[in-house]
């Protein structure tokens, strides 16, 4: 009951007014206090002993929050009953009809810490990105083009984030974060998988996913030769 369920102004318009550049698009996500408690959380989970992984390949500081139990009882059914009626309708291409695992942290920016984070892709279908504070100046995140097009062609555009807001985009959307100047900056990162498409190409190194059993929802390939199970790609 913290999130905002109404998703009734995006079925009734073309997305207008959540539009930012293509296909990229802001969203009310939390409150400003759930923001708030979510980083205390995350504080005491990282001054914790319990033993921690990196969020991604990129982010040096951040939490998985699979690592908290958090996927059961908040990112699951924010994906099924928040997330996926609006991708549904915004990404039906990219596999948004058809979400079926997800890996979620949160990643931190610190003047002594990580400041920026370059230009990549997602190991994703679509990404949901989350503005959870604290107070920070610059930034931004900026996006390009899809990952087929050559950087030298590219022309990229920042966006604006507001605290509170989540954007969405495309996964293969090439995009960056540029330096924060002071403060804390703290984002909730949601790589939403679709096993169906991924299944067919792996997004992180483009072939046919040659896959090995993971945990977890691993990276959201699935192996139906016996029971479904979630699998990462070797080949990556
Ligand atoms: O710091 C950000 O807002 C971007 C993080 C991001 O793109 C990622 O973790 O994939
Ligand atoms: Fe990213």
């Amino acid at each position: 009951d913290q999130l905002l369920l109404t998703t009734e102004p995006l079925c009734s318009s073309p997305f207008a007014h959540l539009y930012l550049t293509p296909r990229v698009y802001h969203l009310p996500v939390f409150e400003k206090s759930f923001c708030e408690e979510l980083m205390e959380e995350m504080e005491h989970f990282e001054q914790s002993s319990t033993p921690k992984g990196r969020p991604n390949t990129m982010n040096h500081y951040g939490i998985l929050l699979n690592e908290l139990g958090f996927d059961e009882g908040f990112i699951t059914p924010l994906r099924e009953q928040y997330l996926q009626p609006i991708t549904s309708l915004l990404y039906p291409d990219c596999g948004g009809r058809c979400l079926d695992s997800h890996k979620a942290f949160v990643v931190k920016y610190d003047m002594n810490e990580d400041l920026d984070l370059s230009y990549h892709y997602d190991n994703a279908e679509v990404t949901l990105n989350v503005s959870l504070g604290k107070d920070f100046t610059e930034g931004n995140l900026y996006f390009g083009d899809m990952r087929q097009v050559s950087v030298s062609e590219t022309e990229c555009s920042e966006v604006e984030h507001r605290v509170t807001e989540g954007l969405l985009h495309r996964g293969q959307h090439m995009h960056g974060a540029l330096p924060i100047s002071s403060g804390q900056r703290w984002n909730l990162i949601i790589w939403m998988r679709a096993s169906q498409e991924r299944n067919k190409l792996c997004p992180m190194c483009n072939r046919k996913p040659s896959l090995e059993e993971g945990e977890g929802f691993a990276d959201g390939f699935t192996n139906h030769s016996k029971e479904p199970l979630h699998t990462s790609c070797v080949l990556t």
